[in-house]
C-alpha cells in the first residue's frame, strides 16, 4: 500500500523538523530575570516562601506554579497513528505535533513524554508519579488492548484529567459527525447498520460512545486484522472486541459491509476495496480515517459510491474527522474549571457542541476568518474545520459548565461571559491572522513575479505556493540554474507545468521590455542604453516591467540588495497611486500578544503630519483584509499633549488630520508606546480615549523610531516579521528584505496575491 506522503510532502517535513533547529519546540520563561532581585524572586531565596505556602496548602500549586496550564502528552509508540508499534523516539515528533497543536489552539503548554514501557503496571506507575507536575494527562497512540486497563487504572488513581486521545478524542469527533450525517440522511441512530475495519483504542472507544447515544449493539459489526470478530473467535481476541462479537458465519469486511449505513474506519491504510462500498446501504456514510493513509482515498470512494458522504483523518480532503477538532479545547475547559476528570456528561456535551457548530449560520466574523468563504453544513461539510475560531468559544465552555453540573470541577467559572471575552482574546492572539488571507488567495489565485527567482528561498516558498494553490509563480533567473537547484533542493515544482520562466540573458520579451522602460522613464534620466543594460541585468526591473505591461499582477523582490535601490525601480516604473502623496512601509510582527503592524519601517525619513495621515489610512486599508479592525495609535515621546515640540504638535496635527479625513478610523494621539499597547495606562492619562483595547497600527513619528522599534520587537520578543507590506504603488508591488525566510516569502504572496485581487 503506498503511502500517500508525496516526495515533496516528505522532504518538506523532514527539512521542518531539521531547520533551523531540530524539532519544533522549547520552552520560554515567562518572567524577566533580569537583575539580582528577580533571580531571588524566581529561584533561592525568594523561591522557598512559595515552596513553604504550596507545603501548607497543596492547592496553591496551582496559583503558584504553570501547573494548571501544564498537560503531559505521553506515549509507549505502540500504535503511532496508523504506522502501528514504531517505538517511543520514533512516536516523538507525533507528540511534539499534539504540543503544538494544545499550544497554538488552546494556549496550553505540554511535555511530550515518551516512555519505555510496555506492561500496562509499568507504564500506570510511570504516568501516576507525575500528577505533581500536570494539570491534565493526555494519553496517545499507545496500543489495544493495553490502553483500556491503562487508561481505566490511571483514572481511578489520579485526580486529574487523563484521556486517551484515540479512544475518546476520536470518540467525539467521530460520533459529532455521525450525528450531522444521520442528520442530512434522514436516518436514526438506533436503526443504523454500522460497521468499522479495526477493534483497537479508536475503534472501540467509538463504538462505546455511540452506544450510550443509542446505537444498537446488534447493528453492529466489527472487523479487524482477523476479519469479523464473531462469537466463539479464539485469535486476537480480548474482552473489548469481544463485547462485540456477533454470532455469524461470515468471516470478512466484504461480507458484512453488505446494507451497512456508516462504515468506520480505524485500522490501516487501503483496506476497504471500492466493490465493498457498492453494496452498502442508501447514501452510506464513509469514514475512512487511518493516518497517514485512509482505508480507501476519497476519490476512489466517490467513483464507487457517488451518493456517499465521506469523511477522512487528512487535512487535504473535506470532512476532515480528526481528534485535533476537540484534544485542545476539551483540556482547555477542563484546565480552567480544574476538573478532576473527563467524564461521560463532559464528552457528550462536546459532542452536541461540535454538531450544533456545523450546522449554524456563520457570523460575518466567522466569515472573515474563513477569508469570506463561508462553510456551508453539508454533505461535504459535516464538522468545522480545525481552524474554525469558534471551536474553542463552543466546545471551552460546554466542556467547563459540563463539569461543574456534574459536580467534578474544583474551581468553578464564576463569570462566563468574562471567561468568553478571555478566550475571544486568545483566539485573536493565536497565530492564526494569516489563515483569512490563505483562504483568500487560493480563491483566486494570481501570477506573482519573483524577481530573485533563482534564489533557494524563493524556490522553495515557490513550491509552496504551488502546492498550496496561491498563486502562479513567475521566476526570473536563468532556467539551467533553476533547473539544477531545484533538482538539489529536491523540488518537484517545474517549469511551463507549475511556473513560469523569464530568463534575463535570452527571452523573446526583452525588446517589448526596454521599449516601455524607456516609454515610462526616458525623461527621468533612462536612456535607451542603461534601459537595455537595466533590463539584461536587474531582475527587479523586469519584475516591474512585468507589472506594469500587464505580464504579472503583483511582484516580490527585495530578497537580495539594499531595500531603497529596488524602491527605485518600483517608484519609476510602477508609479505612486493616483492621489497619494508617496509610497510606505508597512511590517506586521505576530507576537505572543497578537499581531501588529508598525509603519512607516522602510521609506521617508521625516514624514510630515500629511504623509503619517495618509499612511495610517492605507495602514487601515490593508489591515482589514486580515478581518482585523484597525485601531490606530500615534506614538510619540509625549502623552496626550504633555510635551510641546515640534514632533509632539507633529502626531496631534495627524490626528486632526485624521478625524476630518476619516472620521470613521478609530484612532488617537499622540501618546506613549505603553497608553497603546496597554489600555490600563492610557486610562489613567486619557480616560476618554477614542482608542479601545490594544492598538494595533502603530503609526510612529520617523524611520527611526519605526524602524528600531520594529527590529527591538522582532528580537526581543521572539515574533515572526510579516512585510514589509509597501503602500501606496499604483499597482501591487513588495520589496522583501534580505533576513526573509521561505516561509516570510509565502505569506508575503498571499498577501500580494489578496492585494492584486483588489485591483
Ligand atoms: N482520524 C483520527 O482522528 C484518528 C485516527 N486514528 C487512526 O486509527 C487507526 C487505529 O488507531 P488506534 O485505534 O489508536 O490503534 P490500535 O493499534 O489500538 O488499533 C488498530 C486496530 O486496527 C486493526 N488493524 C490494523 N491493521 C488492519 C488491517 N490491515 N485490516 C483490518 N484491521 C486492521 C487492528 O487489528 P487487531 O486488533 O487485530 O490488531 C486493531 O484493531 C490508526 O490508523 C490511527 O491513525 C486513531 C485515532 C484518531
Ligand atoms: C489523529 C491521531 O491521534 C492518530 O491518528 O493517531
Ligand atoms: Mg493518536
Amino acid at each position: 500500500m503506498a503511502s500517500y506522503i508525496s516526495d515533496d510532502l516528505r522532504s518538506g517535513a523532514m527539512f521542518y523538523h531539521r531547520m533551523p533547529r531540530p524539532g519544533k519546540l522549547e520552552i520560554q520563561p515567562t518572567k524577566p530575570l533580569a537583575n539580582q532581585r528577580d533571580l531571588a524572586l524566581a529561584y533561592t531565596p525568594g523561591v522557598a516562601a512559595v515552596c513553604e505556602a504550596i507545603a501548607a496548602d497543596k492547592p496553591l500549586v496551582s496559583e503558584l506554579t504553570a501547573r494548571q496550564n501544564l498537560v503531559a502528552v505521553v506515549s509507549n509508540g505502540t500504535a503511532v497513528l496508523g504506522l502501528g508499534n514504531i517505538g517511543p523516539e520514533a512516536s516523538k515528533p507525533v507528540m511534539e505535533g499534539k504540543a503544538v497543536l494544545f499550544k497554538k489552539f488552546a494556549g496550553i503548554d505540554v511535555f511530550d513524554i515518551e516512555i519505555n514501557a510496555l506492561e500496562p503496571d509499568h507504564v500506570v506507575s510511570v504516568v501516576a508519579a507525575l500528577e505533581p507536575t500536570f494539570g491534565g494527562i493526555n494519553l496517545e497512540d499507545i496500543k489495544a488492548p493495553e490502553c483500556f486497563e491503562i487508561e481505566t487504572r490511571l483514572r481511578e488513581k489520579m485526580n486529574i484529567p487523563v484521556f486517551h486521545d484515540d479512544q475518546h478524542g476520536t470518540a467525539i469527533i467521530v460520533a459529532a459527525a455521525i450525528v450531522n450525517a444521520l442528520h442530512i440522511g434522514g436516518k436514526q441512530l438506533s436503526d443504523v447498520k454500522i460497521v468499522t475495519s479495526g477493534a483497537g483504542a479508536a475503534a472501540i472507544a467509538t463504538l462505546n460512545l455511540l452506544l450510550s447515544m443509542g446505537a444498537a449493539r446488534e447493528n453492529i459489526w466489527v472487523t479487524d486484522i482477523e476479519g469479523v470478530v464473531y462469537e466463539g473467535r479464539e485469535k486476537l481476541m480480548d474482552p473489548y472486541k469481544g463485547a462485540f462479537a456477533q454470532k455469524t458465519d461470515a468471516r470478512s469486511l466484504a461480507e458484512v459491509i453488505v446494507g451497512a449505513d456508516i462504515f468506520i474506519g480505524l485500522s490501516a491504510g487501503g483496506v476497504l476495496k471500492p466493490e465493498m462500498l457498492k453494496t452498502m446501504g442508501e447514501r452510506p456514510l464513509i469514514m475512512a480515517l487511518a493516518n497517514p493513509t485512509p482505508e480507501i482515498m476519497p476519490d476512489l470512494a466517490r467513483e464507487a459510491r457517488p451518493d456517499a458522504m465521506i469523511c477522512t483523518g487528512r487535512s487535504d480532503f473535506p470532512n476532515q474527522v480528526n481528534n485535533v477538532l476537540c484534544f485542545p479545547f476539551i483540556f482547555r475547559g477542563a484546565l480552567d474549571a480544574e476538573a478532576t476528570t473527563i467524564n461521560e456528561e463532559m464528552k457528550v456535551a462536546v459532542v452536541n457542541a461540535i454538531a450544533e457548530l456545523a450546522r449554524e449560520t456563520p457570523s460575518d466574523v466567522v466569515a472573515r476568518a474563513y477569508g469570506g468563504e463561508t462553510p456551508v453544513f453539508g454533505p461535504n461539510s459535516l464538522i468545522p474545520s480545525p481552524f474554525d475560531p469558534r471551536l474553542i468559544l463552543r466546545i471551552a465552555p460546554a466542556v467547563a459548565k459540563a463539569a461543574m453540573d456534574s459536580g467534578v470541577a474544583r474551581r468553578p467559572i464564576a463569570d462566563f461571559d468574562a471567561y468568553l471575552e478571555q478566550l475571544d482574546r486568545f483566539v485573536f492572539r493565536s497565530g492564526l491572522v494569516m489563515k483569512p488571507i490563505f483562504t483568500l488567495a487560493k480563491q483566486a489565485p494570481k501570477r506573482v513575479i519573483y524577481a530573485e527567482g533563482e534564489d533557494e528561498r524563493i524556490l522553495r516558498a515557490a513550491q509552496v505556493v504551488v502546492e498550496e494553490g496561491l498563486a502562479r509563480p513567475i521566476l526570473i533567473g536563468r532556467p539551467s540554474v533553476i533547473e539544477t537547484r531545484l533538482q538539489r533542493f529536491g523540488l518537484s515544482i517545474r517549469p511551463g507545468q507549475d511556473f513560469d520562466l523569464i530568463n534575463p540573458e535570452d527571452d523573446p520579451r526583452y525588446r517589448d521590455y526596454v521599449s516601455t522602460y524607456v516609454e515610462r522613464a526616458g525623461r527621468r534620466g533612462v536612456t535607451p542604453e542603461l534601459a537595455r543594460t537595466l533590463v539584461r541585468t536587474t531582475p527587479t526591473v523586469i519584475a516591474a516591467l512585468a507589472v506594469l505591461r500587464g505580464d504579472a499582477d503583483t511582484m516580490l523582490c527585495g530578497v537580495e540588495g539594499r531595500f531603497i535601490r529596488h524602491l527605485r525601480h518600483i517608484r519609476t516604473i510602477i508609479g505612486i497611486a493616483p492621489g497619494v502623496r508617496d509610497v510606505a512601509a508597512l511590517s506586521m510582527l505576530l507576537t505572543s500578544k497578537g499581531a501588529f503592524f508598525l509603519c512607516d519601517t522602510q521609506v521617508t525619513l521625516d514624514p510630515s503630519a500629511e504623509d503619517l495621515a495618509e499612511m495610517a489610512q492605507l495602514a487601515a486599508a490593508h489591515v482589514k483584509r486580515f478581518g482585523i479592525e484597525p485601531k490606530v495609535a500615534l506614538l510619540s515621546h509625549s502623552d496626550f499633549g504633555s510635551r510641546d515640540d515640534a514632533s509632539a504638535t507633529k502626531m496631534r496635527d495627524t490626528l486632526e488630520l485624521l478625524l476630518e479625513r476619516a472620521p470613521g478610523l478609530m484612532v488617537d494621539g499622540e501618546m506613549e508606546g505603553d497608553s497603546a499597547l496597554v489600555p490600563e495606562m492610557r486610562e489613567r492619562v486619557m480616560p476618554e480615549s477614542r482608542l479601545q483595547g490594544v492598538a494595533n497600527i502603530l503609526v510612529m513619528p520617523n524611520l527611526d523610531a519605526a524602524n528600531i522599534g520594529y527590529q527591538m520587537v522582532k528580537v526581543f520578543g521572539d515574533a515572526l516579521p510579516v512585510g514589509p507590506i509597501l503602500l501606496g504603488t499604483a499597482r501591487p508591488a513588495h520589496i522583501l528584505t534580505p533576513s526573509v525566510t521561505a516561509r516570510g516569502i509565502v505569506n508575503m504572496t498571499a498577501i500580494a496575491v489578496v492585494e492584486a485581487q483588489g485591483c
